[in-house]
């Protein structure tokens, strides 16, 4: 648990988090006022406000280390939420996860006493309070009003006069005031700056950068790559810019840094696959629209269907199995291990790291068709549960064991997933409170981690046979340098040999088989961008054991 999400846990970091306060800034001096302080709270009895009860309530479970995307749906289950309501909680509950960091520098600036010393619920309340008051059109006496009222009427009532007088402060200037008053200047200290705009920890905007700077943006789009469906409705990432969002990139950093992070506050369309073989895409988009649910081709894979919005439960398909939902990207790489050639057999396919099953179930699928099996293996218990549901009725064995470890026989198998534990840094935009749960540490743990898998891997397929190595993360240390460190090779200079006694390996170009898919870099990887491409931040290699 980080500081930002712990109750009393330490005060928040804040130059080191992206939060950082500038000499002199603090108390806003009177020309940074944004209109009328909001007007005190009155003394009427107050009234119940379901969604932010329902958004403490899920502040507080954050607090203790749940998810905000498992337990909000259960929140506003529990608290009766229906429509405008239950948009209201999602609104603010996300909304203020995603920005804790960002809250928290602002407050503590505000705040008579160090963020670290204040009781949760108070805390979990100005949290509330300054995401209505720096992030919505809420107007500032409603936000501040309608948040104190909820903590009178809460288990810390005393705590109302101090949270109200913290959130008078707040309400003293909008998000471009506080940026100008405790973000590091852009031209002295971009990342910084990047990262308290954009509501981002340092660490993970100073990575971005180095990933994006690996992997440029085409400047001149190939046009004849476009692909043929029409393009996603995908929502434009630029059309809702922080308010700070610099126009002009510092010379040195990517162009696309700053959208790449906006693209972390997006919440994602939902996608959908086809299983081959299971179901055709027409025939999906011929049961979404029987179901009332809009959807279109998705833009690059050629399983994918797009929702625009609705409750893929609805449709039989996903009741049967025959379609999930799976973001394209996730699409794309494990077709990408499934496409590529071989000579020799081709019958024994495998997923090391298989938990939920998404894409067990797509190599399933494709291996039915092809006479092929899949053994999926997974550690957890109840995650090796989930594969087996995914997988119900494909050519799929799931084994419960550790992937460094599994007992299978060396060379036995024809393709090989790994598609790696890892920080999950590509979708930030699936879960909100990631961005500050994550931590430094938990890179270098998980390196480890990848590097003995993908070691396992490589001994798990036979000569001739090809490793899929994914993560959901862009991160390079998780990416092209676990490659490297494993085999000798650096990701970029294409084929060459491998590390002294381990298979000797070849990379192929991966972008090959993602056909039509525009906006990769120069390869032999390919990594996917939730700004350039609509999925999550997937990052596949391709190694053919040689
Ligand atoms: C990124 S997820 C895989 C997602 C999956 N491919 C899908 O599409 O649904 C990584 C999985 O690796 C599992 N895992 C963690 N440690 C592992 C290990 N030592 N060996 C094999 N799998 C492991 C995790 O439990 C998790 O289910």
């Amino acid at each position: 648990m980080t500081p930002h999400l712990g109750p009393a846990g330490g005060r928040p970091t804040r130059r080191g988090d992206g939060a950082g306060r500038r000499s002199g800034a603090g108390r806003p001096a009177a020309g940074d006022r944004r209109g009328p302080a909001p007007r005190p709270t009155t003394r009427r009895p107050p009234v119940p406000d379901p969604a932010r009860r329902a958004v403490l309530d899920l502040l507080a479970a954050v607090r203790g280390g749940a998810f905000a995307n498992l337990a909000l749906p259960r929140l506003i289950d529990r608290h009766r939420l229906a429509g405008r309501d239950a948009a209201l909680a999602t609104e603010l509950g996300y909304g203020t996860c995603r920005v804790l960091g960002q809250l928290d520098a602002v407050l503590d600036a505000c705040s008579s006493r160090p963020l670290g010393e204040v009781d949760g619920v108070a805390l979990d309340a100005l949290r509330l309070g300054a995401y209505q008051l720096l992030h919505t059109r809420i107007p500032p006496h409603a936000a501040v009003s309608a948040t104190v009222e909820q903590v009178r009427l809460g288990e810390r009532p005393e705590a109302a006069g101090f949270v109200n007088a913290v959130l008078r402060r707040v309400a003293e200037r909008d998000l471009t005031g506080w940026a100008a008053a405790l973000a590091p200047a852009l031209d002295d200290d971009p990342i910084g700056h990047l990262s308290f705009v954009t509501a981002h920890p340092r660490w993970i905007t100073a990575a971005l950068a180095d990933a994006l700077e690996a992997d440029p943006a085409p400047t001149t789009p190939d046009v004849t790559d476009e692909p043929t469906v029409e393009p996603t409705v995908e929502p434009d990432p630029s059309a809702d810019l922080p308010a700070d969002l610099p126009t002009e990139v510092p010379a040195g950093l990517p162009t696309d840094l700053p959208t790449a992070l906006q693209a972390d506050d997006v919440a994602p369309r939902v996608h959908l696959v086809a299983r081959p073989g299971r179901i055709d895409r027409d025939e999906l988009l011929v049961q979404c629209r029987d179901t009332g649910l809009r959807a279109q081709p998705g833009r690059w894979s050629q399983y994918a269907v797009v929702l625009e919005g609705g409750d893929p439960a609805r449709l039989p398909a996903v009741v049967a199995g025959t379609a999930a939902v799976q973001d394209e990207g996730s699409q794309l790489v494990a077709a990408a291990l499934a496409a590529v050639p071989l000579d020799g057999p081709d019958a024994h396919w495998l997923d090391l790291a298989a938990g939920p099953g998404g894409k067990a179930a797509l190599l399933g699928s494709l291996a039915a068709l092809r006479g092929a099996d899949v053994v999926a293996i997974e550690p957890i218990e109840h995650r090796a549960d989930l594969v087996r549901r995914a997988t119900a009725g494909l050519p799929v064995r799931v084994q419960v064991a550790d992937g460094r470890a599994t007992g299978l026989p060396a060379g036995s198998f024809d393709r090989v997933l790994l598609d790696a534990p890892c920080t999950g840094l590509g979708a930030l935009r699936r879960r909100p409170e990631a961005r500050w749960r994550r931590t430094p540490g938990d890179v270098a743990d998980l390196v480890a981690l990848q590097q003995q898998l993908l070691d396992a891997a490589l001994e798990l397929v036979r000569p001739g046979g090809v490793v899929g190595y994914v993560t959901c993360s862009p991160h390079l240390a998780e990416t092209v340098e676990v490659v490297q460190a494993v085999t000798g090779t650096d990701g970029t200079d294409g084929p060459d040999g491998s590390a002294p006694d381990r298979p000797a390996v070849r990379l192929l170009d991966a972008r090959a088989h993602l056909p039509g898919v525009t906006g990769l870099g120069d390869g032999p990887s390919v990594q996917l961008w939730p700004h350039r491409h609509g999925t999550d931040a997937m990052f596949l290699a391709l190694l053919q054991r040689t």
